[in-house]
């Protein structure tokens, strides 16, 4: 296992959000954190990635608990892309990206550096983008070049929010498909909060589905994503339709 969350209890203020969440995930799977809105996916990505520190003896980072590691190494190993970048500064991409390779950097940007930011940016067709101003980028180029700052970092695992809200259908299963690339080669763990069903169904290996507060199922993504769950998650009818080794969810 490379991460395991064990009884984690979340609240803002007095209002309970997370109650009792517990699931593991192996190296080199691909989870996605599914749920109706407001039931607290943001906050609980935020909690495996350390934006909010309170839980992190709930949770297990290759068998030890988030409090033992020096934040450095830590850094090193897991990356978080969050829901929306806001950055209020004057920043280029490229500056930007290379980011992502500060818990590296000792004095200077080394070439190594350079050449990985250089990659990275390839692989996501964004070279393109490289000395453009971050504040002046559509939602969807904001939405890769935080995933290449992140993928920069190169981490162990990755935890992303919504990556695929801003990218329109291509751009969507592109980017999963990157995702997956990297995580079939077992080089990195993927967590990412998802409202998308089918993409959820056919690119993840399991899905984490939440409910009223807690888990409501996890496992295997059809197996979690069947109508009765679906019904009872979302209130939707639906039907799963296999057609040419895909699944397609269909609301009814
Ligand atoms: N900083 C905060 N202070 C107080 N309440 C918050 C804060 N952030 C989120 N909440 C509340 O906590 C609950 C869970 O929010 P969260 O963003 O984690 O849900 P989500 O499942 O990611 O939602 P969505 O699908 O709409 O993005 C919501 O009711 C939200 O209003």
């Amino acid at each position: 296992m490379i991460l395991q969350v064990k009884d984690l209890n979340f609240s803002y203020s007095n209002q309970k959000i997370l109650e009792n969440i517990s699931f593991a995930v192996k190296k080199g799977e691909i989870i996605s954190v599914l749920g109706p809105n407001g039931v607290g996916k943001s906050t609980l990505v935020k909690c495996l990635a350390q934006i909010y520190k309170e839980q992190q003896a709930n949770v297990f980072y290759k068998q030890k608990s988030l409090l033992e590691y020096k934040p450095k190494l830590l850094a090193q190993e897991i990356a978080y892309v969050p829901q929306n970048l806001e950055i209020n500064f004057p920043l280029t991409v490229k500056e930007f990206v290379l980011l992502g390779r500060k818990p590296y950097i000792k004095w200077n940007i080394s070439q190594k550096d350079n050449q990985i930011a250089a990659e990275i940016m390839a692989k996501l067709s964004i070279e393109n983008l490289s000395k453009r101003n971050l504040q002046n980028l559509s939602g969807g180029e904001k939405q890769k070049v935080s995933l290449a700052r992140a993928l920069a970092q190169k981490p162990e695992l990755i935890i992303l929010d919504e990556p695929t809200s801003n990218l329109d259908l291509n751009h969507q299963l592109e980017l999963i498909k990157i995702l997956n690339s990297l995580a079939n080669k077992k080089d990195l763990t993927v967590i990412m909060v998802l409202h998308d069903l089918n993409l959820a169904l056919n690119y993840t290996d399991k899905c984490l589905l939440l409910n009223q507060k807690k888990v409501y199922a996890y496992g295997k993504a059809e197996e979690v994503l069947t109508s009765k769950n679906i019904k009872e998650v979302y209130q939707v009818e639906s039907e799963i339709i296999k057609k040419n080794k895909k699944k397609y969810l269909l609301t009814i």
